[in-house]
């Protein structure tokens, strides 16, 4: 555990001095001193500042329960798969298999405000289309206050929490006491994000050449007789030896790091290289938030160092809690107004979904309300919506979920395709695949066939389909909020055989679709994961071993685009279509999406003469691939009878009975 878990102390406040002027100060806190109001233009980039951390600090008012974490997860080691893989895989991809039985009672909430009511209060307009809304809505009789702020991915709680300082001229009694410490609290941590935002702001004002005129930046440190000094190795050593350092130090090193290695040359100690702060920043993000070193650096490189922090900090807050409609069942109006008259307080997430809602409070488990036995809802991270609404699968589709379980994406799937067509929903993992069958079955998705192969088998076992989602395993560096453990148990060998197993399974999703196929021939990739081995990477490998297949637009409409070179790789330039989430940016989990569409095999392809191999030694075999120009897949009971009896075989090993021999076709 990390010094920021166990002392919950608030976010680190980077770049503040300790006596600073009213320039680093940042511009509210200089008119406060200076009394007078400032001159000098706000930046965008601060109201962008102010509006994520605003984001992370309501996030804090719903305490990370571990009980809502594992009402999430379902989290099982990979018993049929091989052993270099297994206890690799994040299964983490939030959606549950179980009742979610955390308390939203136990969040905290500012006040006792009455319920919002009226479902009709909310704009439910786009419920009734098919399509994603592009446009605002441009007239309602009363708009959400997500309406409001249209750039926001998801609200936070605290787009409703400014009324407790309406109440604090009331007298305390028995009644409010609660309520107003509550609201006391909420705002404390209110002004030390405004604090953050704005001592963050000042910095990137510093950074603009525009602001920084004639003055001489270090002057104002110097004058305080309190410059930075970096620790040498053997200073660190005394220190690593007399304990570690305390909590302050370690923040506020943290912070005068930060702050040297935006403006190196001008900051830096004399004779002290850029990597030495890189490196000390390092290793106090992992010892303040509880990182394996190796993991802390691979995450803090993927972004600028203010941004990293940011990150870093994100992690440390839950998520929203978010419900997914399930259209087969109810209208996302109609379950709204069923989970407000049971004491839910919710909001539709955002215009980028009509089917998902933020569920801010509830009196009552979200996990074991009538309408979610019903069926009515999924409980599932907003992030988990993002690949299915880009896989875009059409009614009467053919569709493979090959890595599945517990089923979020898979029951989304089935709802978009009004239950007509079918979809494979397979899992490697047997036992996760129950899970798969309930939510399966709760959701009375009747276009559904679940099935337990190796990804890797396909498209031997089965291909020729209309669209495939390729969900997959991977370390789950976009979830740690969920899952601390990710922190401390990953290590450089875990990404090396998940990136090797993504690249075979993504080679087998691409290769299982029909190029031929009317509606569709598109697979989505996608990964919990942040890290550019398991994302970009395999994309990039995706796309040099099947010159059919090219990227097209995820049709998703926010996200920050993919990397297309990083750390000195170069990536294929069409990655800049692949799609990143990040908690710090998005509210919502890291994830990652690309969207691929297969085409046909050209001659000159097909017959070897361009590189569509696999490389050597690699395990998949796909010499019946599914995109193939003369391979049409269709079913053929011959060649699946071999198919059925293994997994025949399998089943009754099993349940320990005896398994028969192998037949001759089996063996073939
Ligand atoms: C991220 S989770 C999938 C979450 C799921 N798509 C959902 O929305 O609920 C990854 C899944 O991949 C499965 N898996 C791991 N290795 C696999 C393989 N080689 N073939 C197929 N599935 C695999 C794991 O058992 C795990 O359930």
């Amino acid at each position: 555990m990390g010094h920021r878990a166990k002392n919950k102390q608030p976010p680190p406040k980077p770049l503040e001095d300790p006596k600073p002027s009213p320039k680093k100060l940042g511009k509210r806190k200089a008119e406060a001193i200076e009394d007078k109001p400032s001159s000098r233009p706000v930046k965008k980039a601060k109201d962008q500042v102010k509006s994520k951390t605003k984001g992370t600090e309501k996030k804090s008012k719903s305490k990370s329960k571990k009980q809502d974490a594992d009402a999430w997860e379902d989290v099982e080691d990979d018993i049929d798969l091989k052993a270099q893989t297994k206890s690799l895989f994040k299964d983490s991809d939030d959606e549950d298999d179980e009742a979610f039985t955390g308390n939203l009672d136990e969040f905290e909430f500012d006040d006792d405000e009455p319920l919002r009511g009226d479902a009709q209060n909310f704009d439910f307009d786009s419920d009734d289309e098919d399509e994603i809304p592009t446009q605002p809505i441009a007239s309602r009789v009363k708009k959400s206050k997500q309406a409001e702020r249209p750039t926001k991915i998801i609200p936070t709680a605290s787009d409703n929490s400014d009324s407790d300082e309406d109440s604090d001229d009331e007298p305390i009694t028995m009644a409010n006491m609660e309520a107003k410490s509550k609201a006391l609290e909420a705002r404390a941590a209110k002004e030390t994000a405004l604090d953050l935002a704005e001592v963050q702001a000042a910095a990137e004002m510093e950074d603009d050449e525009d602001f920084d005129m004639d003055e001489d930046d270090d002057g104002d440190m110097e004058a305080e007789g309190e410059v930075f000094h970096l620790p040498t190795a053997e200073e660190r050593e005394t220190e690593k030896n007399a304990g570690g350092p305390d909590v302050h130090i370690v923040q506020r090193r943290m912070r005068e790091c930060t702050r040297v290695l935006q403006k190196f040359t001008k900051r830096a100690e004399p004779g002290r290289s850029r990597t030495e702060y890189t490196e000390q920043l390092i290793l106090d993000i992992a010892s303040y938030y509880g990182y394996n070193e190796f993991l802390a650096e691979k995450l803090f490189q993927l972004f600028p160092v203010a941004e990293a922090i940011e990150f870093f900090e994100a992690n440390e807050v839950p998520r929203p809690v978010t419900i997914r409609t399930n259209t087969l069942r109810t209208r996302r109006r109609d379950l709204a107004q069923a989970l407000i008259n049971r004491g839910v307080n919710l909001e539709p997430i955002g215009k980028w979904t009509n089917v998902g809602l933020q569920v801010f409070e509830s009196s009552v488990p979200i996990g074991a309300t009538p309408e979610y036995l019903a069926g009515h809802y999924m409980l599932q991270a907003a992030s988990s919506f993002l690949p299915v609404i880009a896989l875009a699968p059409q009614p009467g589709e053919r569709v493979l979920d090959m890595a599945s379980a517990p089923g979020g994406k898979t029951t989304h799937i089935a709802a978009l395709l009004q239950n007509t067509g079918v979809v494979f929903a397979n899992d490697a993992n047997k036992a996760r695949t129950k899970s798969l069958s309930a939510n399966v079955h709760r959701l009375g998705c009747n276009n559904v066939v679940v099935c337990s192969y190796d990804g890797r088998e396909f498209p031997k076992v089965m291909g020729g389909f209309d669209r495939v989602l390729l969900d997959a395993p991977c370390s789950g560096t976009g979830v740690i909020s969920k899952d601390s453990s990710v922190k401390v148990n990953k290590s450089e060998r875990d990404f090396t055989l998940l990136s090797h197993l993504q690249k075979q399974l993504i080679l087998c999703a691409l290769d299982s679709v029909s190029p031929e196929s009317k509606t569709g021939s598109y697979v989505v990739y996608s990964t919990c994961s942040v890290t550019v081995d398991e994302n970009e990477a395999v994309v990039d490998y995706a796309l040099r071993k099947r010159p059919n297949v090219h990227l097209v637009e995820t049709g998703i409409g926010f996200g920050v685009e993919g990397y297309t070179s990083y750390r000195g790789k170069t990536f294929d330039k069409s990655v800049h279509l692949t799609r990143r989430f990040y908690p710090h940016v998005h509210n919502m989990d890291g994830f990652f999406v690309a969207k691929f569409k297969v085409e046909k095999r050209t001659k000159k392809v097909a017959s070897g003469e361009k590189d569509s191999g696999l490389e050597s030694g690699e395990m998949v075999e796909n010499d019946n691939g599914g995109n193939g120009e003369a391979e049409k897949v269709e079913f053929d009971d011959e060649e699946d009878r071999p198919y059925l009896e293994e997994s025949k075989r399998r089943y009754l090993k099993s349940k320990g009975l005896r398994v028969p021999p192998r037949t001759a076709s089996a063996k073939a």
